[in-house]
């Protein structure tokens, strides 16, 4: 009898596999960083070839540390970083260039040239979703129209898109050899080119983006099994797919109407399941699938997507040598009782949800000559916090009952600092499961389910277990002078650049 599930977790800045057993419980990782690539201000990317090759050899490493094979193992779950494109040839597996990933902004222009015509909302109705750079149309028309020939190879069928859960799954599957080419409705909603309501490729969408049906993986859902995998996982079936928001959500059991997580990582990104609903957002939260189980009716979420929270503690020990290791921030942040005045607004992918202004740009605030390193670091812990009221209070007024206690996960929930200030200035407790892994998780229980390793969403709310809660220690007026304070500072940053 099998005795886990493995869920590969292709993120952002690394890939992991992590093997669970039937509690829900994490038994072995792997896991590979790989390289961000910035060729210009603005650009970000990925080789897509190394995120393949740090699969393959993840999953060999978590196997090997559980002294496993695969025979121990009944399903794989794929999760990944949302809306990044690679194109790749079908016919030799290779990508026809690097991956555009989701940071990116250099589609600006066509973002820009297509809001002309009916404004960023043109779309909204449909996907769920503003025209920004943020989504996978405008990087794969770029790629199609930059490199040479992709145009008229992907007409031709030859070449094939996929956010890197699809990536993945095809090379997984065989690749060039009879690999499954498709992907879950969750990811094809972050693309504008699914319609939220059939769940389908929209050929209107299609049309105004340029881009060819042949091109797209077939949409199917979030738990069903796709393919058998090769080596070396030979044999093993491939059966939940979800984008890792969702995937979080999942792992968090926020299965149901009402129920949210926020996830710190790269960005912050908080998801309010609305269930079978499709709620639009009048606030500037999207909406977006939360999952779909085999033939079931599918979930929907309004997600706060911000870009930069964990990677603005990177930018500070990568590029500005602050400290060694992220968790320094702490130490370094509580070496100064406040943050002296100053306030730190990362809009360094202007800024998303709930402003989506892409003119926006970075700024520090405040500044005088008693500033020192901790109170600029202090700033930036808390403007994580900051950034996250602003999405819960968008998703109070879209909501038909407000969030009265926020489940987190994440790498830098491991910060009680962070997490006690967070408390503190959304006003509510702020709650962390025994398991943070809840991406990789929501990816195994996707796969478990479909296989019948789990039996139902019931037996994985059982799973779920509390950590530690933080409770709200800051008195309301307080409160609300940080918030005025904060919003002051947001604004400053607007209409930076004049054609972003
Ligand atoms: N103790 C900490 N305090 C603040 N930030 C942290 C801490 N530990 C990790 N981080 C940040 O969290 C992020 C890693 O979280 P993770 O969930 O692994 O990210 P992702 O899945 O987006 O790659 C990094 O950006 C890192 O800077
Ligand atoms: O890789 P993460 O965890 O930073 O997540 C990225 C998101 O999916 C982008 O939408």
């Amino acid at each position: 009898m099998p005795r886990y599930v493995i869920a590969i977790d292709q993120g952002t800045t690394s890939t992991r596999a992590i093997l669970f057993d039937h509690a829900g419980m994490p038994v072995a990782t792997g896991q590979r960083e790989h390289r961000q690539i910035f060729p210009q201000a603005g650009w970000v990317e990925h080789d897509a070839t190394e995120i393949r090759d740090n699969t393959f050899a993840v999953l060999a490493e978590a196997l090997a540390a559980a002294g496993a094979d695969p025979a121990d193992v009944a399903a794989i779950g794929i999760t990944n970083q949302r809306e990044t494109a690679v194109i790749w040839d079908r016919a030799t597996g290779e990508p026809i260039a690097h991956a555009i990933v989701w940071q990116d902004t250099r589609t600006q222009d066509l973002v820009d040239r297509l809001a002309a015509d009916g404004g960023v909302d043109r779309f909204r109705a449909q996907t769920g979703l503003p025209l920004a750079t943020y989504f996978s149309a405008t990087k794969i028309a770029w790629l199609l129209d930059s490199v040479e020939g992709a145009r008229a190879r992907a007409e031709a069928g030859e070449l094939a898109f996929g956010t890197t859960d699809s990536w993945v799954l095809w090379n997984l599957t065989g690749g060039a050899d009879g690999g499954v080419h498709a992907t879950d409705v969750t990811n094809a909603s972050r693309t504008l080119l699914m319609d939220l309501a059939t769940l389908a490729w929209d050929d209107g969408l299609l049309t105004a983006f340029g881009i060819p049906r042949a091109l797209l993986p077939d949409i199917r859902s979030s738990s069903e099994v796709y393919g058998t995998a090769i080596a070396p996982l030979a044999g093993v079936p491939i059966s939940g797919i979800l984008g890792d928001q969702q995937a979080a959500t999942f792992g968090q059991a926020a299965f149901g109407a009402g129920e949210s997580k926020n996830t710190y990582g790269t960005g912050n990104f908080l998801i309010a399941n609305t269930g079978t609903k499709i709620v639009h957002s009048a606030n500037g939260l999207i909406t977006t699938v939360a999952y779909r189980l085999g033939d079931d009716e599918p979930r929907y979420a309004l997600e706060g997507s911000i870009a930069v929270t964990g990677s603005l503690i990177q930018w500070l020990r990568d590029n500005l040598g602050f400290f060694e290791n992220s968790a320094d921030v702490e130490q370094l942040a509580l070496s100064v009782p406040d943050t002296g005045g100053v306030a730190f607004v990362p809009a360094f992918s202007g800024l998303f949800a709930p402003y989506w202004r892409p003119d926006a740009r970075g700024a520090i605030l405040g500044l005088t000559r008693f500033a020192t390193k901790a109170h600029i670091a202090r700033a930036a812990l808390e403007a994580v916090a900051l950034q996250t009221v602003d999405v819960l209070d968008a998703a109070g007024a879209d909501l038909p009952a407000p969030i009265t206690e926020l489940r987190v996960d994440g790498g830098m929930v491991a910060n009680d600092t962070l997490m006690q200030f967070q408390s503190d200035v959304l006003g509510i407790p702020v709650v962390r499961p025994a398991v943070i892994e809840t991406t990789a998780l929501g990816a195994a229980y996707a796969a478990g389910l479909a296989v019948g390793f789990w039996s139902d969403l019931d037996e994985l709310r059982a799973n779920w277990r509390e950590d530690h809660r933080w409770e709200p220690m800051m008195a309301a007026a307080e409160r609300a002078e940080r918030m005025r304070a904060w919003k002051k500072a947001v604004t400053r940053t607007f209409d930076w650049v004049d054609s972003p």
